[in-house]
């Protein structure tokens, strides 16, 4: 356990303050004169005059003593660098947008939207298999398929007693395991419900079911009735689509009572042979779930002119490895540009809270679909001068396609109030993770490493710095994948040899160059990545020290210092990417650079790109509305959209226009919003 990190605390800005700040039903809550510490990105204007004392007074409340050493360089206030639209079509210099924080953005409208809506139905499938062979032992499978929900009239005992007749048919002898009778992993299927009822239960529980995911939306579908070999479904899902992603990936999990496995004889002899199937057996002797196969569906969502269009049509899919098939029907249907309020989603849980408002899990009325809804007050953004960071987060969300990187689905506004629409993340925060375990293994690591490493290097990609990595930014999806959120302190607009020289960031994490004022580009981002590695291998940051001066000293002069034992290459990948001279740092000349390091030595990027890796670590999720792996702080609060009575001016709203977002393109002022500035 490390309890040694302040939670949550970002340079200048203790969670506690921003807790208080954001109280939407407290009015003394704002415009007290706290702020939102990212020096020289907003403090032009007269409120930065008491910048030193905020600084001071907001670091005080995190540790003792905790201002720049006066050694270091003041750092610099000004950031030049200019401020691209979605489009590219216009540009507005950021810097006078921060400084006069009230200048308009005059953004395109579109005359349509790449939105839709994808139908799936999912009937039932067939000759699903497993990889192993299970017991044939016949009083516990005829208990199994007793308490199955076989057919839709109820199980009645002469169906189970027939199946259970035709068990021997399917038994073969394993020679190497003292002739024990067992039943091949092909044929096992036939005798394991695909849905049982547990006794005092009136809820089926599947031990088959799949997940679809589009845009890291996810639906678990589980049967109605069937044996896992046929399992029946009839299940509808639908997806709101907002961009043209290639695939549906469907995953296919089954849920496999210890009891039916073989002999612990037989699974010692397999541990010995095979690792894969040794971890599955793993799994199923702690009561997880195990991944049986996956499907990566290929989809065509290109503007279509006809209303809907029938993408499959009772298609049966062979899921990769061969455990099964699927009969489904897919038709999409490209939508009209109807912006959204907050009127469209049913409020359900409150689950996190911002710098400038609470993040809430919903549920979209028209699609059933949940995911978090982040609220923002305009006003209180206004009088933080954070207008710029909001729409970059907003902006960069929208344009950044990478499958660790929680999408955007929408984005709207009330005359008060600017939302976010995100896929809803519930696999819990990494730093809840790492805050449970202590340290990762170095697989482990590894994976969460190569996957953050594509979620950045889709940003630079687009030119965009994150600044701001660390491992309360991280979230895990269900199936413990990465999802990076949080882009408040973005950098929009950097092209390979620009600098910025903004002093942001979260202590721990400044890379020197920040803490010199020397200017920085986006090797910031590799820094801060070997920061994380070596937190994650160790359980602390290299250069931690309570005291946040002297940890600044030695992230500036200590030697990188490792602990006895530590994996040889792991430590070489570290030294590159932790070079104080950001000039010689592995990572400047391509992300390339650091793929290529022999610590990913194994990955093929393609496959993780396609999140073809089971992740090391599956986090406890019941279901895409299980909210458990979320603060109960947050949980317990009554989830309603507080009313804020705010005017704001004409011209402030204006700075607001290109905010909403409900597919390929910006709209502009939304016709919703025109209804509401009357
Ligand atoms: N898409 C999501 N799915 C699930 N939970 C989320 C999602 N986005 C945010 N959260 C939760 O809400 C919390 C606050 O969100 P976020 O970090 O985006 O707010 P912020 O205002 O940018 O925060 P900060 O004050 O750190 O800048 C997160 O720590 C996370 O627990």
């Amino acid at each position: 356990m490390h309890t040694w990190r302040i939670p949550k605390f970002k340079l200048g800005k203790s969670k506690d303050e921003s807790e208080n700040n954001v109280d939407e039903n407290n009015d003394k809550s704002w415009g007290n004169g706290l702020f939102h510490f990212h020096l020289g990105e907003k403090h032009h204007d007269s409120s930065s005059i008491s910048n030193d004392n905020q600084q001071e007074h907001n670091i005080r409340k995190t540790s003792t003593n905790e201002t720049l050493p006066s050694t270091l360089n003041s750092p610099k206030f000004r950031d030049n660098a200019s401020f691209k639209n979605l489009s590219g079509a216009e540009t507005v210099n950021s810097a006078a947008l921060e400084s006069k924080s009230c200048q308009s953005t005059v953004e395109k409208k579109a005359s349509h939207s790449g939105s839709g809506l994808m139908t799936v139905k999912i009937y039932s499938g067939k000759d699903f298999a497993l990889p192993f062979p299970i017991t044939s032992n016949a009083a516990i499978l005829q208990k199994l398929l007793s308490s199955g929900v076989l057919s839709s009239s109820p199980n009645d005992d002469s169906e189970v007693a027939a199946m259970i007749q035709e068990l021997p048919r399917y038994e073969t002898v394993e020679q190497g395991s003292m002739g024990e009778s067992l039943i091949k992993g092909t044929c096992a299927t036939k005798f394991i419900p695909s849905t049982i009822l547990l006794p005092g239960s009136e809820n089926p529980s599947p031990l088959l079911y799949f997940t679809l995911e589009f845009d890291n939306s996810i639906t678990t579908i589980g049967p109605d009735m069937g044996t896992m070999e046929h399992p029946i479904f009839n299940k509808i899902s639908t997806f709101d689509i907002t961009r043209k992603l290639q695939f549906l990936k469907i995953d296919v999990f089954a849920r496999i009572p210890s009891l039916l496995l073989p002999s612990k004889n037989w699974q010692q002899e397999i541990n010995e042979q095979d690792e894969a199937l040794s971890d599955i057996l793993k799994k199923i002797n702690t009561n997880q779930d195990i991944l049986l196969d996956s499907f990566h569906l290929p989809l065509n969502l290109e503007v279509h002119s006809v209303p809907q269009v029938r993408l499959y049509n009772h298609h049966w899919i062979s899921l990769e490895r061969g455990f099964g098939k699927l009969n489904i029907t897919v038709d999409y249907q490209p939508s009209k540009n109807n912006p959204l309020s907050i009127d469209d989603f049913d409020l359900l849980k409150v689950i996190g809270r911002g710098s400038f408002g609470k993040v809430m899990q919903v549920r979209k009325k028209d699609t059933q679909k949940i995911y978090a809804l982040k609220a923002l007050r305009k006003a209180y953004i206004v009088s933080k001068c954070e207008v710029t960071h909001t729409l970059a987060e907003r902006t960069v969300l929208a344009r950044v396609e990478c499958p660790f990187i929680v999408p955007l689905k929408f984005s709207f506004q009330s005359p008060e109030k600017l939302y976010l629409v995100l896929a809803f993340i519930n696999g819990g925060e990494l730093f809840y993770h790492l805050q449970h375990e202590g340290q990762f293994s170095l697989a482990r690591s590894r994976f969460y490493i190569a996957e953050l490493l594509c979620a950045l290097d889709s940003l630079h990609k687009l030119d965009v710095i994150y600044r701001d990595l660390k491992p309360e930014n991280i979230l895990l999806d269900y199936q413990g994948h990465i999802a990076l959120c949080d882009f408040g302190l973005c950098k929009l607009n950097m092209k390979d040899n620009d600098k910025t020289d903004t002093f942001c960031g979260t202590p721990e994490y400044l890379a020197p160059e920040i803490l010199l004022g020397q200017g920085y580009n986006k090797t910031v981002d590799w820094w801060t990545l070997g920061i994380l590695l070596y937190e994650m291998m160790t359980g602390l940051p290299p250069y931690y020290d309570e005291n946040v001066p002297v940890m600044y000293k030695k992230i500036l002069q200590q030697p990188l210092l490792f602990p006895d034992g530590f994996d040889p290459v792991a430590k070489d990948l570290l030294i590159g990417l932790l070079s104080r001279d950001p000039n010689r740092r592995l990572g400047v000349n391509g992300t390339s650079e650091i793929r290529n390091h022999p610590f990913f030595k194994d990955i093929s990027w393609k496959k993780l790109l396609m999140k073809g890796y089971i992740p090391p670590y599956k986090p406890h999720v019941k279901s895409e509305i299980d909210t458990a792996n979320f603060d109960q702080e947050f949980t317990s609060e009554n989830p309603i959209d507080s009313v804020v009575d705010e005017y704001l001016s004409a011209s402030i709203q204006k700075q607001f226009g290109g905010w909403t977002y409900i597919g390929d393109e910006q709209l502009g002022d939304s016709i919703s919003q025109r209804k509401s500035f009357r």
